[in-house]
């Protein structure tokens, strides 16, 4: 697996807080952040990071800015992310102009990688992670229903390991294994909670 990269410079003296939202394919991730992203439609203090992907554009769910491998490439070599990882046989990035909205004290959610969380630290000095979990009988059926990837896909995602998070980070786990509205309503108020901060 190639390492993710991060980045450490005179930007990391950023004040706003980035939430990185992790677990497992499936768990609810996505569902999760657009019931945030409504909730707080308008306010110009949070932004919800719309990643750099090298997935088709025309897939279900999130929304993201696709680009081919070559391209993901070049975005990275030019210092054009702040992290950036592969998994899945795709390239995700999280664009550097994240950078300017923490500097203003903004809060920036983001899906994020349990494998890259090493390089979110690095690149975020005041990070959350949002571990969403469910019960693992409960990923395969939810993988299936949103119908994106290819059973060999969703096979080998439910296949993937999941090391234990990497101690000392500020870690919130949200269970989602029951009705998504309650777990979106313990994102809603973590968000909250950081705004009065
Ligand atoms: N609590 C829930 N109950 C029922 N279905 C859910 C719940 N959370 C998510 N889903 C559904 O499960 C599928 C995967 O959710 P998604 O948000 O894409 O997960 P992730 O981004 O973590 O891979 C979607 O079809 C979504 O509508
Ligand atoms: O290291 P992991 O925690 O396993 O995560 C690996 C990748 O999987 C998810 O992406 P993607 O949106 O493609 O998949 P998902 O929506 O099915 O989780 C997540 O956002 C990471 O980019």
């Amino acid at each position: 697996m190639q390492v993710a990269k991060g980045v450490a410079s005179e930007k990391n003296a950023a004040t706003g807080t980035l939430i990185a939202v992790v677990g497992p394919s499936g768990v609810g991730k996505d569902s999760l952040m657009d019931i945030a992203r409504h909730h707080f439609a308008g306010r110009d203090n949070l932004r919800f990071v719309r990643r750099v992907i090298t997935r088709a554009e025309d897939a279900v769910g999130e929304d993201h800015h696709a680009v081919t491998p070559e391209a993901f490439e070049e975005l990275s070599k030019s210092g054009a992310f702040a992290v950036s990882w592969q998994a899945h046989g795709l390239g995700y990035g999280i664009p550097a102009d994240v950078y300017d909205d923490l500097a203003s004290g903004h809060v920036v959610i983001a899906n994020g990688s349990r494998s890259a969380l090493d390089a979110f630290r690095a690149a975020f000095p005041q990070l959350v992670v949002v571990n969403v979990t469910a019960r693992p009988e409960i990923l395969a059926k939810r993988l299936a229903t949103r119908g994106r990837e290819t059973a060999a896909d969703i096979e080998a995602r439910l296949a993937r390991s999941s090391e234990p998070l990497p101690p000392d980070l500020h870690v919130v786990t949200i269970d989602n294994s029951g009705e998504l509205d309650l777990a979106g309503t313990e994102l809603v108020n973590l968000i909250q909670g950081l705004f009065r901060k």
